[in-house]
């Protein structure tokens, strides 16, 4: 990748795609193009192939998606299979029409078994049945794998998978319902600490482990392997370390600085029990995280203030 290729970043709005722009534009690549959903709805395909035809991106990142916590997956089952399906058909297969040097498709780490052996090596997709509260959405993304493998296999394109695992960070979503659980519980304990509640309640038994990676560590991963990685093979990135919720509930009620009782909502999902990345392949090519989860919540949490700044001006 040169300073001044064409590099098209889908999702640039995201928390993903906006830190893959910022990574970008501070290490000096001068030649981004963005589109807003509202401008380019990459699930109508005669927009999509039109908008590569006029842009003749050389270099891809595909970093838009229907995105959502566990509720949000369970609930829009149909939308997180097709949108999803159509953003990365539409994508991928114009990248092919348009030959575009080189592509990167985000996936997940929902994309393992629920029940498989942990640390999840890459080899383990499709050895056994899926989570079913995040099914179509992980159904999605194996087929956006795959795409980028057979279009490797039939006509030699340099399309990359990449599956990092639970991200948090500046521009997350913190929707009460709809969001991951680190951005939900970053605000419902402040909420809870500026209206003095006694309590804050959290889903689940709190037993599930959960890895998280902040996500400009992430960008900084994806810019590394846009720049070194070739392979048909998919790529875990992560940081190797999880917790249990609990152990982050304390975590986030420490750096909001509340100072009332945590609860436990059984009626919700627990998902997967844990999804921990192996990541001695990412490892083995040099490459390791940077922000650790202390630093990355208190990061985080200062974003969420300023977004609620921002909100009541
Ligand atoms: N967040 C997480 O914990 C994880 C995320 N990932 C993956 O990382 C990638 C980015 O996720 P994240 O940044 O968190 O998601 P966000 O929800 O923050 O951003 C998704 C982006 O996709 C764009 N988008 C959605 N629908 C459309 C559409 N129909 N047409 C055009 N653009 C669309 C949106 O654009 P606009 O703003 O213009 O509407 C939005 O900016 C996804 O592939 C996701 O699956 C993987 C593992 C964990
Ligand atoms: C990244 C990944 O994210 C999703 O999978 P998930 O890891 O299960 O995502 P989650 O962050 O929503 O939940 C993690 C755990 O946390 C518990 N939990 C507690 N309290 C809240 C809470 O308030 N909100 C949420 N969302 N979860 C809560 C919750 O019950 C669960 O045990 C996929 O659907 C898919 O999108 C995907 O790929």
């Amino acid at each position: 990748m040169e300073k001044d290729s064409r590099i098209y970043i889908a999702g640039h709005r995201g928390m993903v795609g906006g830190a893959i722009t910022r990574h970008l534009k501070l290490a000096g690549y001068t030649n981004l193009i963005t589109r807003t959903s509202a401008e380019l709805d990459l699930r109508n395909q005669g927009a999509v192939h039109t908008f590569f035809q006029v842009e003749k991106p050389e270099y891809v990142f595909l970093a838009a998606a229907k995105v959502g916590g566990i509720v949000a997956n369970n609930t829009y089952r149909a939308d997180f299979l097709y949108d999803n399906l159509l953003m990365e058909c539409n994508i991928i297969h114009a990248a092919y029409q348009q030959q575009v040097t080189k592509l990167m498709f985000l996936g997940s780490s929902c994309i393992y078994p629920k029940m498989a052996p942990q640390p999840l090596r890459e080899d383990y997709l499709l050895t056994g049945p899926l989570e079913h509260t995040n099914e179509p959405y992980a159904i999605a993304k194996i087929a956006g794998i795959k795409l980028c493998e057979a279009y490797r296999d039939q006509y030699g394109c340099d399309f990359i998978s990449v599956m990092p695992t639970n991200l948090y960070g500046i521009g997350d979503n913190y929707h009460p319902q709809n969001s991951h659980v680190l951005p939900a519980l970053i605000r419902r304990f402040h909420e809870a600490k500026i209206a003095n509640a006694p309590s804050v309640t959290i889903w689940g038994t709190g037993t599930p482990k959960r890895e998280f990676l902040y996500a400009d560590d992430l960008a900084d991963a994806c810019i590394f392997l846009m720049q070194t990685y070739s392979e048909k093979e998919l790529i875990n990135v992560g940081t190797g370390e999880d917790l249990t919720i609990s152990e982050l509930a304390e975590l986030v009620k420490d750096v909001v600085g509340f100072e009332g009782e945590i609860r436990y909502d059984t009626s919700k999902p627990d998902g997967t029990p844990r999804k921990l990345m192996d990541v001695s392949k990412l490892h083995k090519l040099g490459w390791k995280h940077s922000v650790d989860l202390k630093e990355g919540l208190a990061l985080a949490y200062d974003d969420f203030l300023h977004t609620q700044i921002v909100a009541e001006r």
